[in-house]
Parts: structure tokens; C-alpha cells; sequence
């Protein structure tokens, strides 16, 4: 579908069913969807073109990461599943990036968007200095973003606090991606830096990451129309 909505909802569902029923309750206009390693082991492409034939934007979140050859491979078959969105991690190299880019030359506009993950949030300096990095996150992130812009990548998964610096560096097309959204008085879960959808997109963001708030909201469609409403 072709739309603007910001929100990509992450089902992180453990049974497929329940991931059927929670989907029929949000309207594909409104969303697009995120799926990640969990479900698609589970699940499949199977799952996933379930997800597209109801008229989803999909978000294949596997964060591809290997020798170029086989990376390019991989964004093919994301390509011929006709996913909106996949990803790749940035330290596989700007070669792999390339040739990742390149191989979804031949689908035109049909394309997915090929976004890069920089730096997990999970990942703190000192996590960083034990793998022989000297910089900070911040540093780190900045850095590997460049690399993602540099090796034509459509943009990067990074968090709403790098959100601003990036944008001004990097430009208004490079497409960022973040997680760690709440709504106002949401729970934060093990979210540990979050931002409310408007400070997110005021700070740079293209496309929000958010599950729980929505996923396990009463009324997943109202929850998700009332985030849109403060986004206009
Ligand atoms: O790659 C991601 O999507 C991701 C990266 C990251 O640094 N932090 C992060 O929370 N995520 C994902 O974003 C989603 C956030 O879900 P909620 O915390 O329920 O809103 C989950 O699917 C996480 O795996």
C-alpha cells in the first residue's frame, strides 16, 4: 500500500494466530507492520505474505549480516517476497551495503527500502570497547551511518536521541528509523530511552517503531489513530 503512515507496529508473537487476530484489528492504512527474527523462524515467508495479501507494508526485520554475495542474495528474496522494508547491519561493510543496494537495482520503484542497523541500543562504551571499538555509541552511530549514506542505503534503524544530529548531517531524504517510542503516560516496558511519537518525528524521525503500545492496547486501532492524530 501505498501511504504515509509513520507507525510500523512490531508483532513480536510467539504464535501466529494470535498475530492474525491482533493484524485484522488495525487497518493497513493507518500502519505498516514489522517482523522480526522470532516470528519469521517460526513462521516463514509464508506468514509474511499473509501479512502483504492483507494489503500490509511489511518491515522484514533480519538484520541481514555476511559476505556481500549472500547479503545481496537475501535482499533478493526480500525483494521477490515484495516487502516495503529489510534491513542490513552496517558493520557488515560498505562493500556488502553495495552490492546489497545494487542487487535491488532491477525492481525500480517496487524496490524495498534498504535501511541499515548502526549500533543496538542494547549495546553501552563499555560493550563497545570489549568488541576493540574506541568510540562512543554516539560516535559509533554517527560513523556507521555515514558508511550506510556513503554505500547508497536508503537510510538507518537508530534511536530517537541520535535522531536529530543525524538529519541535520546526513540530509532530509536518509530515512531513520526508531524504536523506543512511547505514548505520553504509555508504560516503558525495558524500553530504557524513549521518546513520545511527536518529539521522536520533531527530532528527525521518518518512521516510528512501536509494539506494546499498541499491541497490547484494549483498542489497538483507536491507540493507533489517536499516535497518528498527534503526528499532524
Ligand atoms: O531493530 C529494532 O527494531 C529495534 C532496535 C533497537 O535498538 N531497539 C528496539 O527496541 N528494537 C525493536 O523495536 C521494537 C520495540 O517494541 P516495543 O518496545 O514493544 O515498542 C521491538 O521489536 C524491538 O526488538
Amino acid at each position: 500500500m501505498n501511504h504515509d503512515a509513520k507507525v510500523l507496529i512490531a508483532l513480536d508473537y510467539a504464535n501466529e494466530q494470535s498475530a492474525l487476530d491482533f493484524v485484522k484489528r488495525v487497518s493497513p492504512a493507518d500502519c505498516r507492520l514489522k517482523v522480526g527474527k522470532e516470528m519469521f523462524t517460526y513462521f516463514g515467508p509464508q506468514f509474511v505474505k499473509k501479512l502483504i495479501d492483507l494489503g500490509f507494508d511489511v518491515f522484514l526485520d533480519l538484520k541481514f549480516h555476511d559476505i556481500p554475495n549472500t547479503v545481496a542474495k537475501a535482499v533478493t528474496a526480500a525483494a521477490e517476497l515484495g516487502v516495503w522494508m529489510v534491513n542490513v547491519h552496517a558493520s557488515g561493510g560498505p562493500e556488502m551495503m553495495r552490492k546489497a543496494k545494487e542487487a535491488l537495482e532491477k525492481y525500480g520503484d517496487d524496490a524495498p527500502l534498504l535501511i541499515a542497523v548502526t549500533i543496538l541500543t542494547s549495546m553501552d562504551e563499555a560493550e563497545l570497547k570489549r568488541l576493540g571499538v574506541d568510540k562512543t555509541p554516539n560516535e559509533q552511530v554517527q560513523f556507521l551511518a555515514k558508511l550506510a549514506k556513503d554505500s547508497g542505503l536508503d537510510g538507518v534503524v537508530c534511536s530517537a536521541q541520535e535522531a536529530s544530529i543525524l538529519k541535520q548531517t546526513l540530509g532530509k531524504d536518509f530515512k531513520l528509523v526508531t524504536p523506543g517510542i512511547r505514548p505520553a503516560g504509555a508504560d516503558k516496558g525495558d524500553q530504557k530511552r524513549v521518546m513520545t511519537p511527536r518529539e521522536a518525528i520533531d527530532a528527525g524521525s521518518d518512521y516510528l517503531v512501536i509494539g506494546r503500545p499498541i499491541t497490547q492496547s484494549q483498542n489497538p486501532q483507536a491507540t493507533l489513530i489517536e499516535i497518528n492524530n498527534t503526528l499532524r
